[in-house]
């Protein structure tokens, strides 16, 4: 039996930091070092005020906590961590690739690989080395490949265990999550991993396949979850048209045990870093088969997507006449959904592009997003220069310094405070009509047209 009494993790960032806290939380006789390169992320996942790690996750605090400095630790040098460890999760990140071959679709390995090299150079004793970032199908292969060309003898097990969780909500995804998932062909190894996770999750609940069915399974749970919400949204402009009501559609269909009531909440459009990059690979190794419709079938997800966030931003500019130039719209919310500090991918970056092209001035709060973020989301789009992007949008950092002599509101995540605002008291300070656009169906439409908003939802 291989008793792992180390571990490290290669990439802090949004999976490595909660999920290795959450492993040295519950396993507090195993000892956890999360590496980087990124030097001011592993400062702020060592800073003494826990207010200031990197991640925002409700819970996550506690979590740090508890472990950091007993069993749990934040470091740059990644050497000595691949050295000492028995088992190496990689959890660095797996962008869309922007260049050569597959520019656009294909996932971009270049991270991973530069790890497989970094391991194969340092280790000097056997590890199990574990895919945690989203990887295509067969990526255990080059892995595999790699390691083994080192010729220091070092045996190595890879072990394929994606993970599942949401951002938002991830400390309680990983203290109670539906499966967990893990892919690989050596049982002593797949073994070593189970005990890690048995510490606090059931066994029932711990999945074991070969590597293959690990790999594809985590692109194929996004493209399932992603085709639901881009399923609702077709059925949003539908509603909008013949007069019935998204929310009602989705609760009577939901009804259905089969169909089931999660994820059907029709929205301006889904974000994050993952959804559309990993249905992209999918399609990307779909072509790459030449499944040309298995292909078509999961890109018009991403289209419907596309066409959601536009259509959202030509909503507002067709009901404010036609013209949006010079005219004040505060965006509420600017992460890709509520409860995150993270923004990749995010509707509101491509509504707010969309406005800016006709020239509104834009003023945002957001309860978690720094401005820095905002312009570096809207310069990284190079539509237009950042001193233009600076001239047309002001980030704030209260709700009333936006709306406070806006044209509109647009409501582009669906923070819980949004719901709690005194809109009558807004509306007196906005300019006349008072616009409301709920990209999230978050408020009651009936009471806001009372107050005498002119209220547009999507899906209504
Ligand atoms: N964000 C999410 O909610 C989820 C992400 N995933 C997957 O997990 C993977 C990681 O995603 P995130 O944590 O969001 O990415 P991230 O970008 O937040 O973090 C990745 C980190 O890896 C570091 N890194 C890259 N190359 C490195 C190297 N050679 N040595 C040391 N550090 C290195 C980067 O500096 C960065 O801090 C991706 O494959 C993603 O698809 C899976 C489930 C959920
Ligand atoms: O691989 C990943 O990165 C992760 O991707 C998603 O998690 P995440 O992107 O963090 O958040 P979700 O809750 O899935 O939301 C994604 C987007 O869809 C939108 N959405 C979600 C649900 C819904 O009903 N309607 C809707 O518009 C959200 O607002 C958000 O913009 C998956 O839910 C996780 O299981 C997965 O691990």
């Amino acid at each position: 039996m291989i008793n792992i009494q180390k571990i490290t993790c290669i990439g802090a960032g949004y999976v490595g930091g909660p999920t290795m806290s959450v492993i040295a939380q519950k396993n507090p006789n195993v000892e956890v070092t999360v590496v980087d390169l990124n030097q001011q992320r592993i400062a702020a996942w060592n800073d003494e005020n826990l207010e200031n790690l990197p991640v925002y996750e409700p819970g996550l605090d506690a979590v740090v906590g508890e472990a950091r400095g007993r069993n749990l630790f934040f470091s740059t040098d990644v050497d000595k961590a691949i050295d000492e460890a028995d088992m190496i999760f990689i959890s660095v990140n797996t962008p869309t690739k922007t260049y050569g071959k597959g520019k656009g679709q294909a996932a971009d390995l270049k991270y991973i690989e530069l790890c497989a090299r970094q391991i194969a150079t340092v280790a000097k004793s056997d590890k199990i080395v574990v895919e945690k970032s989203t990887l295509p199908v067969r990526t255990a292969e080059a892995l595999k490949s790699i390691l083994d060309h080192t010729g220091n003898g070092v045996n190595f097990h890879i072990l394929s265990n994606p993970e599942f969780l949401a951002e938002g909500t991830a400390v309680t995804d990983l203290h109670n999550p539906d499966r967990v998932l893990i892919g690989g062909e050596d049982a002593e190894a797949i073994e070593a991993l189970v005990q890690v996770y048995e510490a606090w999750v059931p066994r029932e609940r711990i999945l074991t396949t070969n590597l293959w069915s690990s790999e594809l399974s985590k692109l194929v749970a996004n493209a399932f979850l992603a085709q639901r919400v881009s399923s609702i949204n077709a059925i949003s402009e539908l509603c909008e048209v013949t007069g019935a009501n998204v929310d009602e559609v989705a609760h009577a269909i939901g009804k259905d045990s089969r169909i089931g009531s999660k994820f059907l909440k029709a929205s301006v459009g889904f974000g994050g870093s993952c959804f559309q990059k990993d249905i992209l690979n999918l399609v990307y190794i779909a072509r790459s088969y030449h499944l040309n419709e298995v292909a078509d079938y999961w890109e018009q997800v991403i289209l419907l997507n596309d066409h959601q966030k536009t259509r959202f931003a030509e909503r507002i500019i067709k009901n404010m006449y036609n013209t949006v130039n010079g005219k004040q719209i505060a965006f509420l919310g600017w992460a890709f959904k509520k409860d995150t500090n993270d923004t990749r991918e995010s509707a509101a970056i491509y509504v707010a592009d969309h406005l800016l092209d006709e020239e509104a001035n834009i003023i945002v709060y957001d309860p978690k997003v720094s401005a820095e973020q905002i312009y570096r989301d809207l310069d990284y789009l190079g539509t237009r220069s950042p001193e233009e992007n600076r001239r047309l949008v002001t980030v704030v950092s209260t709700a009333d310094q936006a709306v406070n002599g806006s044209h509109a509101v647009a409501i582009l995540t669906e923070w819980d405070e949004f719901k709690h605002y005194d809109w009558a008291k807004i509306k007196e300070n906005m300019k006349r009509p008072a616009f409301l656009f709920d990209g999230r169906k978050l408020l009651h439409g009936v009471e806001l047209q009372k107050i005498g908003f002119s209220y547009y939802a999507i899906g209504e």
